[in-house]
């Protein structure tokens, strides 16, 4: 829980009373005091330490939590907790660990509003973007607590009344290993299918973001599931490699950049551990002249500037068809301009402050190395410094619009993770496809037409995992998520997921004779 003053006396008031007044805090007055470590059920101090970390407010620049990051001793008391609850939690029946999971996802949704605030208030997103994480966490919940009351082998039938059998088990001890941008979101994604499985899981947040998850863990517990089957570990990437490298880690699911997601693939070769990748990109956004221009603006906007742009799948190459590039740009400049940024907390702002200062400077370099290489700034791309005086050592900037952009430029090429985006005029279909797949990343595109024959074939020509068309980053649960090429591989979501957290048994039953050859 996030203690500032006056809250740890709403901390203790029964939970229905909580959110509201949780939610009624305003920015610049939270710290975190409680540990943020999670081992055996309850929140922890580590053991060890190999360091410490400090979390920020990014609305207000203020330091929120001076945490310990997680040693050797640590990880291991956190990787044997899991293993003992994966020992009860394995053997359950599928309906047992539904109904938990259920339970579990029922108090995400009833303490929203309390979750959604301290996410708004470490990542520095707008609160109302914070609800719709939140939603998509206890949905995922939901929809993996379903498919584990409905997990199931297969029979077949095999000459002289032989047969076989499969069984879907699960690994054992999964380490998730979280990115910055989503973080409660991040958690239930890697968490949901793991546990419905039968899996125990060690999860470490990044260190820029060490707060939301405690609330999953705990609500965990509240529903009922063995002590340490949900465990937190805090760290960077010192903490992170000793969990890749634990030999009583079944399964390592990764969340963050390419650079990151090579090492841990190095790691959990060494110990032959399937790796769930879901890395960067830079990925194309095609608009055709027949469109719905109104609609294409609104898609272009998702695309770019949910999450101030630290938006892993966002649509940050816009291609326009020439046709409509006037218009078109002339109308997302008008509307981009139009953002509301400022204080996170207040239910009319549309963009927060980015993760961090050095984040941003990383962000306005690109603008600026955009710019002398010759691409036109039409709107933002600046710091921004908010009238409230208490956000004045915030880290704001304005939403940018770039034009007169090649693709050969840095910000054409390069994943920048703000909120900038690269608007490339084409003429032909043949044309923009073979553009759009010219990069290392695959993440997601989007196309926008009015003829469907013409959707299907481009989308079906795309390199990338998640394919748009006529809108863009929508993630319904339901719908598996993932990268192709360098932004990775495996799935979150969707049924297909759970082949990424369980092993298949086959078993072969002889009703006749042993045939021997000796
Ligand atoms: N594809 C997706 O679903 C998705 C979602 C969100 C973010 N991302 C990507 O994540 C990046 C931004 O996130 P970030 O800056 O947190 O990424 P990052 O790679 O720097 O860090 C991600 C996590 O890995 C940990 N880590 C760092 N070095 C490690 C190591 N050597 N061993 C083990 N763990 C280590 C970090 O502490 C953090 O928890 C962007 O590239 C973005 O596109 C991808
Ligand atoms: O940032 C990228 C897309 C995304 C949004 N929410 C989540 C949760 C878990 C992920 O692995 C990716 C994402």
């Amino acid at each position: 829980m996030l203690l500032g003053a006056g809250l740890a006396a709403l901390a203790r008031l029964p939970r229905s009373l909580r959110p509201a007044s949780l939610a009624a805090m305003s920015t610049g007055t939270f710290v975190v005091s409680q540990p943020l470590n999670y081992r055996g059920g309850a929140r922890v101090d580590p053991a060890d330490s190999s360091g410490t970390e400090k979390a920020f407010e990014p609305a207000t620049g203020r330091v929120i939590a001076t945490f310990t990051c997680s040693g050797e001793k640590e990880v291991n008391l956190a990787v044997q907790d899991a293993k003992a609850a994966f020992k009860i939690w394995s053997q359950k029946s599928g309906m047992e660990r539904c109904r938990i999971l259920l339970e579990a996802a029922r108090i995400i949704r009833e303490r929203k509003d309390e979750i959604a605030t301290m996410e708004t208030i470490n990542n520095g997103k707008s609160i109302f973007e914070a609800r719709w994480d939140i939603d998509t966490s206890w949905q995922c919940l939901e929809y993996f607590a379903g498919l584990a009351g409905s997990m199931a082998g297969e029979y077949i039938q095999l000459p002289g009344g032989s047969f076989g059998y499969t069984r879907r088990e699960p690994l054992g001890v999964c380490v998730g290993i979280g990115a910055w941008n989503y973080p409660f979101q991040i958690a239930c994604w890697k968490s949901a299918p793991a546990l419905a499985c039968g899996n125990a899981m060690v999860f470490k947040p990044s260190p820029f973001t060490p707060a939301s998850v405690l609330l999953l863990a705990e609500i965990y517990t509240e529903a009922g599931v063995p002590p340490g089957l949900f465990n937190v570990v805090q760290g960077g990437a010192a903490t992170g490699q000793l969990l890749c490298q634990h030999p009583d880690v079944a399964k390592v699911s990764f969340t963050g950049s390419v650079p990151t997601g090579m090492k841990i693939m190095e790691m959990a070769a060494k110990g032959i551990k399937p790796v769930t990748l879901e890395l960067g990109g830079k990925s194309p956004l095609i608009i055709f002249s027949d469109c719905d221009l109104e609609n294409v603006v609104k898609g272009a906007m998702m695309a770019n500037f949910l999450t101030q742009g630290e938006v892993c799948c966002n649509g940050t190459r816009v291609f326009v068809q020439r046709e409509i590039l006037d218009e078109f740009t002339r109308e997302v400049v008008k509307r981009t301009q139009k953002i509301k940024i400022g204080d996170p907390l207040l239910e009319d702002t549309r963009m927060g402050p980015l993760i961090n200062r050095p984040h941003l400077e990383r962000v306005l370099g690109f603008v600026k190395l955009a710019k002398e290489q010759g691409a036109k700034v039409l709107c933002g791309g600046d710091v921004h410094v908010p009238e409230d005086p208490k956000l004045k050592d915030g880290y704001y900037m304005r939403p940018c619009v770039l034009t007169n952009c090649r693709d050969d430029m840095t910000c054409v090429k390069e994943e920048i993770f703000g909120p900038v985006m690269s608007i490339l005029p084409f003429d032909t279909e043949a044309e923009v496809l073979e553009r759009a797949n010219d990069t290392s990343f695959g993440l997601a595109a989007g196309v926008f037409t009015r003829d469907i024959q013409r959707a299907h074939r481009v989308v079906a020509k795309l390199q990338a995992g998640v394919c748009f068309i006529n809108n863009y980053n929508v993630s319904p649960v339901e719908l598996p998520f993932g990268g192709y090429k360098k932004s990775g591989f495996g799935r979150e979501n969707g049924r297909v997921a759970i082949e990424y957290y369980s092993q298949l048994k086959t078993v072969c039953v002889e009703m006749g004779e042993v045939e021997s050859v000796f």
